[in-house]
C-alpha cells in the first residue's frame, strides 16, 4: 500500500489474536465524519479497539486524532456515523457510554480556580464515588505523579505538564473500563512520564483499555500493543504494532506511508 494518504479504500484492519469474538471491542467508530466548513477533517473512519489492548493512534499534525477522539468520547457531535464503547453508542446513550470511560481531552478548559485536589475531588463526586473512596483515591493519585506538594494551588497556576498529570488524575479516579487520552505525555517530564506509563501498564495488565494518541513514535512502540495511523482524515494501517511495522520500526513505517513533507529541504538563508 504505497500512498495510502491517497487511497479511497478502506484501511486493512489485520487480524486481532486476543481479540474475543463474543463480546463488542472497547470502541468501536463507524464510518464517522467530521467537516468543519471546507476543510474535511475525518473522512467515514472506521476502527476497532480490542478490549485489553493498549492501542496507539497517531498521524501528522492536522491528521483528525483529536477529531476522531473528540467525537468518539461524546465532546464534538460527529456529522455521521457511530461511535460505541463497549457496544454503547456513545451519541445515542451518552450517559450510559460516558459511565465506562474516563477521558484526557486536547484543549479543553479545566476548571482551573479549583486546586489540583478539588478539581480531582470534584470529578470523583461528579461520577457519584462516595466520599471516602474520593479522598483516598485522590491522594494516591496525587501522591504517585508527584502532585502533593500542588495539591493546594490553583490550577491555573499549574505548568503544563501539571496540568497534564492533574487532568489524567480526573480522568483515571473511577477507574473506568477505557481510558481516552489525547497526548497524555505531552510537557510531560521524562521521570512523570515514566511513572505514567507504570500506571497505564498495570491498568491494562488488570483488563483496562487504553487508546491514546501520541507523536513520539519511539514510545508507542515501546508501549502500546496495537497501533493505528490516520492521515487526512482516514485510517491507514490498524493492526498489532508487530503487524503494523512490519519488521522495521514504527517511525520508518509512519514516513513510509505518509511521506516526508518537504524531504531534506535546506533554507538557504538560515545558513550561518
Ligand atoms: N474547530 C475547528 N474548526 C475548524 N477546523 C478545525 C477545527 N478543529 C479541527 N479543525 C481542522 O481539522 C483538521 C484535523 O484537526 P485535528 O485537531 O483533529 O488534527 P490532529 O491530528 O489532532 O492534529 P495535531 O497532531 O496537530 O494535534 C485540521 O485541518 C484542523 O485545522
Amino acid at each position: 500500500m504505497t500512498e495510502l494518504g491517497r487511497t479511497t479504500s478502506p484501511a486493512p484492519v489485520l487480524p486481532h489474536d486476543s481479540e474475543p469474538t463474543d463480546r463488542p471491542p472497547a470502541l468501536r467508530l463507524s464510518g464517522l465524519g467530521k467537516r468543519f466548513g471546507e476543510k474535511l477533517a475525518v473522512d467515514g473512519l472506521d476502527l476497532e479497539v480490542p478490549r485489553g489492548s493498549f492501542y496507539g493512534f497517531v498521524g501528522p499534525n492536522g491528521a483528525g486524532k483529536t477529531t476522531t477522539l473528540s467525537m468518539a468520547t461524546g465532546l464534538l457531535r460527529p456529522d455521521h456515523g457511530r461511535a460505541e464503547v463497549g457496544g454503547v453508542d456513545v451519541w445515542a446513550r451518552p450517559l450510559q457510554a460516558k459511565r465506562s470511560m474516563g477521558v484526557l481531552a486536547d484543549g479543553v478548559m479545566l476548571f482551573n480556580r479549583l486546586s489540583g485536589e478539588q478539581l480531582v475531588t470534584y470529578a470523583g463526586l461528579l461520577r457519584g464515588m462516595d466520599r471516602e473512596t474520593v479522598a483516598e483515591r485522590t491522594a494516591d493519585l496525587l501522591r504517585v505523579l508527584g502532585l502533593i506538594e500542588a495539591a493546594g494551588q490553583l490550577v491555573a497556576d499549574y505548568s503544563a505538564g501539571m496540568t497534564k498529570k492533574i487532568a489524567l488524575a480526573s480522568a483515571m479516579i473511577h477507574a473506568p473500563e477505557l481510558l481516552v487520552l489525547d497526548e497524555p505525555f505531552e510537557a510531560v517530564d521524562p521521570v512523570s512520564a515514566r511513572t505514567i506509563r507504570g500506571l497505564l501498564d498495570s491498568y491494562v495488565a488488570s483488563g483496562g483499555t487504553v487508546i491514546l494518541s501520541s507523536h513520539v513514535m519511539d514510545l508507542v512502540q515501546r508501549m502500546c500493543s496495537h497501533v493505528g495511523i490516520i492521515a487526512e482524515g482516514r485510517l491507514l494501517v490498524s493492526g498489532t504494532v508487530e503487524e503494523v511495522r512490519d519488521g522495521g520500526d514504527l517511525e520508518s513505517r509512519f514516513v513510509e506511508l505518509i511521506g516526508l513533507e518537504g524531504g531534506h529541504e535546506e533554507l538557504s538563508w538560515l545558513r550561518l
